[in-house]
C-alpha cells in the first residue's frame, strides 16, 4: 500500500481520491483550495499561545468541551493506559476563543468546511449504487449547521526525555466523526497501519492536506469506506527537541443525522465518549 497525492485539480481527483480512501481510509491532497500561508500562520500564532500562561485562561469548559487542554488531562487512547503527549485547544465557532486568534482560525474553519462539503460530494459521487442508496440524506447534508465539527489545535510539546517509555504524541487510535481534514503538520510523526498490519509514514510534505475516514462514515458506508488506525510517534534524534503543531478539522454530523440502522450521529458519539471516559 502506498499513499500518493492527488492532484485537486486532475480531472479524475474525485475517482482518485475515492480510491484511495476505500483502499487506505486516507487520501492525500495537493494543489487544493486551502491556503498555505493561512495555515503557516496559525502554526506561528497558536505555537505562541501555547507557549505562554495566556493559555490557562481558557481551560476547557466540562459540559461543552470548548477550550483548552493541558497536558494532564490528554486523551487516553482507547485500549491505552498512558496519556499521549500533548495539549490541545478545542475550537467551536460557538466556544470560548482568544480575541487575538479568533478571526484567523475561524476563516480556516469555515474555508475547510465548505472544502469538507465538496469532498463529501466527490465521496457520494463515488461511492457504488449499493453503498450510496443507504445513505439517509446527502452525505455533505449531513454536516451543514452541526454546531458539533470540531477543530482541534494540537501542541506536541519537544520530548523533555523524562516522558513515560511507552508513552506516544498521539496511541494508535480511529476517528469517531464522518471525515478529518488535516493540513500536513510541521513536523513528520504521522502514521497509518497498513492492512498487513505495517506502520506506513503518510507523506508530510507541507502544503498536503490529509484526508481520512472516521468511525461515522465507516457505519454509514456498511464498512465500505474503513476507518483506518492512525498514531502520531515520537521524534528521535535532533527532531526530539522541535515542537510539533497539527490542525485536524474532525466533521461532524448534526446530533440528529440517522446513520444507519443502529445508530443517529449523537448515539453513536455518546457510545464512543462513554467508552473514553469523556462524559
Ligand atoms: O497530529 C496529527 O497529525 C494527527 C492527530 C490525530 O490523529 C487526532 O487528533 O485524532
Ligand atoms: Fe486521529
Amino acid at each position: 500500500m502506498e499513499l500518493k497525492a492527488v492532484d485537486y485539480q486532475s480531472p479524475t481527483a474525485a475517482e482518485d481520491f475515492v480510491e484511495s480512501l476505500r483502499q487506505t481510509g486516507f487520501g492525500v491532497l495537493k494543489n487544493h483550495p486551502i491556503s498555505k500561508q493561512q495555515v503557516s500562520n496559525i502554526y506561528t500564532h497558536w505555537q505562541a499561545f501555547f507557549n505562554s500562561q495566556h493559555k490557562a485562561d481558557f481551560t476547557y469548559n466540562k459540559g461543552t468541551q470548548d477550550g483548552f487542554f493541558p497536558q494532564s488531562v490528554s486523551e487516553i487512547a482507547k485500549g491505552f493506559k498512558r496519556k499521549d503527549i500533548k495539549e490541545y485547544y478545542h475550537y467551536y465557532p460557538w466556544g470560548q476563543c482568544p480575541a487575538e486568534l479568533k478571526s484567523e482560525i475561524d476563516k480556516y474553519y469555515q474555508d475547510t468546511l465548505s472544502l469538507a462539503e465538496h469532498l463529501l460530494n466527490w465521496i457520494e459521487q463515488e461511492s457504488p449504487e449499493s453503498v450510496s442508496k443507504n445513505f439517509r440524506e446527502p452525505l455533505s447534508n449531513m454536516i451543514i449547521n452541526s454546531g458539533q465539527t470540531l477543530l482541534r489545535i494540537l501542541h506536541y510539546p519537544p520530548l523533555a526525555g523524562d516522558e513515560e517509555p511507552d508513552a506516544i504524541r498521539a496511541a494508535a487510535h480511529e476517528d469517531i466523526n464522518l471525515i478529518t481534514i488535516l493540513p500536513a503538520a510541521n513536523e513528520p510523526g504521522l502514521q497509518v497501519k497498513a492492512k498487513d498490519g505495517t506502520w506506513l509514514e503518510v507523506p508530510s510534505d507541507f502544503g498536503n492536506l490529509i484526508v481520512n475516514i472516521g468511525d461515522m462514515l465507516q457505519e454509514a458506508s456498511g464498512h465500505y469506506f474503513p476507518s483506518t488506525t492512525h498514531r502520531v510517534v515520537n521524534p528521535k534524534g535532533a527532531d526530539a527537541t522541535k515542537a510539533r503543531i497539527s490542525l485536524p478539522l474532525f466533521l461532524h454530523p448534526r446530533p440528529d443525522v440517522v446513520l444507519s440502522d443502529n445508530y443517529t450521529a449523537d448515539a453513536y458519539l455518546k457510545e464512543r465518549l462513554r467508552e473514553l471516559g469523556v462524559v
